[in-house]
C-alpha cells in the first residue's frame, strides 16, 4: 500500500526502509509533522503513519478523511494525541505498536536515574573542563533504597526487574494490581500516598489519560519523601510542570529525570540550537543542576526501532488483506 510517513527522521527512514524489504509497501517520507496544515500532503494515500506528537485532532482527521485516508498506522504505543472516537466516527481505523521494547524505555529511565544519583552529567562536563575535583558530587547507593513504580504494565515490569537487580525494595501502584506478578517479582502494591511517602525514587510508567493528567501535582509532590528523585519516561502531562518547578526551587526534590515534557510538542525531536528557547518553563527546568532532560528518546534503540517498523508495516498489511487488526486502538 502507499503509506505517507510523517514527522520522519533519518532513524525512522532507515528502520522502515529495511523492514519494508519484507513487505513491499510504497513508502513516502515527509519531514513535516502531521497537522491540519500538512494533512493535504496525504492526498492520494489511504494510509498515514504519524509519530507520537503528531496532533490528530478533529480538524486534522477531517482533512485526512477528505483526501482519502482510511487507516492511521501510528508508529508508537501511546495514542493520546489522536482523537480516536472522532476517527471512528469518520470511519477511519487506528492501529498502533503496543509493545516494541519495554526494556528500551525502562533502561532509559535507569540511565536518567543513575546519572542523577551519581551526578555523572555534571562530572562529565567538569572533567572535560579540566576540573577533577569531587566536591559536590556525593551521590547515594541505590542498593537497599525504595523505588516506587506507578504503572506495572510492560515497561513498569521491566523497570521493576531492573530495580530488583540493583537490590532495591519496590513499591507499586496500578489501576489493576497483579498480586501474582508482585509475588513472583518480589514487589508490593501499596496505596499511592504510601508509595509517594516511602519511595526514594518514583518512576512513572502509566499512560496519559484524563484521569492521570497531572497525577504529580503540588499535593502529590508534597506527599513525596524529602530529597526523592522523580523519573518520567511516560508522558509529559502526567506531571504539572509549574508545581514541579516550585518543588525544585524549594529543594524538596533530590532530582528529576524527564524524557517527556508537558509542552514538548514542537520542541522535542527538533534541532532548535540556533534559536532562542521560547518555552520559559522548559528554560527554567534546564537551570536546575539536579534536572536531567532528554528529548523523548526512551524508544531510541536499534531493537525498538526495528520492532516499531516491523509491527507498523505488519499492521498495514493486515489492513490491506482484510485480516483482523490485532493492534487496533478501540
Ligand atoms: N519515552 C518513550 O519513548 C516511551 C516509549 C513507549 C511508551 N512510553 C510511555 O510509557 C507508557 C507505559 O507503556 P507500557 O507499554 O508499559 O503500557 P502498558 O499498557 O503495558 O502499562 C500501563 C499500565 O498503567 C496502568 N495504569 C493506567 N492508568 C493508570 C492510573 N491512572 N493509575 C495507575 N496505573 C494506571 C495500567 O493498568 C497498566 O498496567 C505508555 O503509555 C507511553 O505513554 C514512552
Amino acid at each position: 500500500m502507499k503509506i505517507a510517513v510523517f514527522d520522519t527522521h533519518s532513524y525512522d527512514r532507515d528502520a522502515l526502509t529495511l523492514a519494508n524489504q519484507q513487505f513491499g509497501h510504497e513508502l513516502h517520507f515527509f519531514e513535516a509533522r502531521l497537522t491540519a496544515q500538512t494533512a493535504g500532503l496525504a492526498s492520494g494515500f489511504e494510509v498515514v503513519c504519524p509519530f507520537v506528537n503528531d496532533k490528530l485532532n478533529a480538524e486534522t482527521l477531517a482533512q485526512l478523511y477528505q483526501v482519502g485516508v482510511r487507516l492511521i498506522a501510528l508508529r508508537a504505543a501511546g495514542y493520546n494525541a489522536i482523537d480516536v472516537p472522532e476517527a471512528r466516527r469518520l470511519g477511519m481505523r487506528v492501529v498502533r505498536v503496543p509493545a516494541y521494547s519495554p526494556h528500551a524505555v525502562a533502561e532509559h529511565a535507569f540511565a536518567l536515574l543513575l546519572s542523577l544519583v551519581r551526578k555523572t552529567h555534571r562530572a562529565y562536563n567538569r572533567v572535560r573542563d579540566g576540573n577533577f575535583a569531587l566536591d559536590g558530587l556525593v551521590g547515594f547507593d541505590l542498593y537497599g533504597k525504595t523505588v516506587g513504580v506507578i504503572g506495572t504494565g510492560r515497561i513498569g515490569q521491566a523497570a521493576i526487574g531492573i530495580a530488583r537487580g540493583f537490590g532495591c525494595r519496590v513499591l507499586a501502584d496500578d489501576l489493576y494490581p497483579d498480586t501474582a506478578l508482585a509475588q513472583a517479582m518480589g514487589f508490593e502494591y501499596v496505596p499511592r500516598e504510601v508509595l509517594l511517602a516511602q519511595s526514594d525514587v518514583v518512576s512513572l510508567h502509566l499512560p496519559l489519560t484524563p484521569d492521570s493528567r497531572h497525577l504529580i501535582n503540588q499535593d502529590s509532590l508534597h506527599g513525596m519523601k524529602h530529597g526523592a528523585i522523580l523519573i518520567n519516561t511516560s508522558r509529559g502531562a502526567l506531571v504539572d510542570t509549574m508545581a514541579l518547578i516550585q518543588a525544585l526551587k524549594s529543594g524538596r526534590l533530590g532530582g528529576v529525570g524527564l524524557d517527556v515534557y508537558e509542552l514538548e510538542e514542537g520542541v522535542f525531536f527538533q534541532n532548535l540550537s540556533d534559536k532562542p528557547l521560547q518555552d520559559d518553563q522548559l528554560a527554567r527546568l534546564l537551570t536546575f543542576p539536579n534536572v536531567l532532560i532528554t528529548s523523548h528518546q526512551g524508544f531510541l534503540t536499534r531493537e525498538a526501532l526495528g520492532n516499531i517498523a516491523q509491527t507498523t508495516l505488519d499492521n498495514v498489511s493486515a489492513y490491506e488483506s482484510g485480516k483482523k487488526l490485532e493492534n487496533e486502538v478501540s
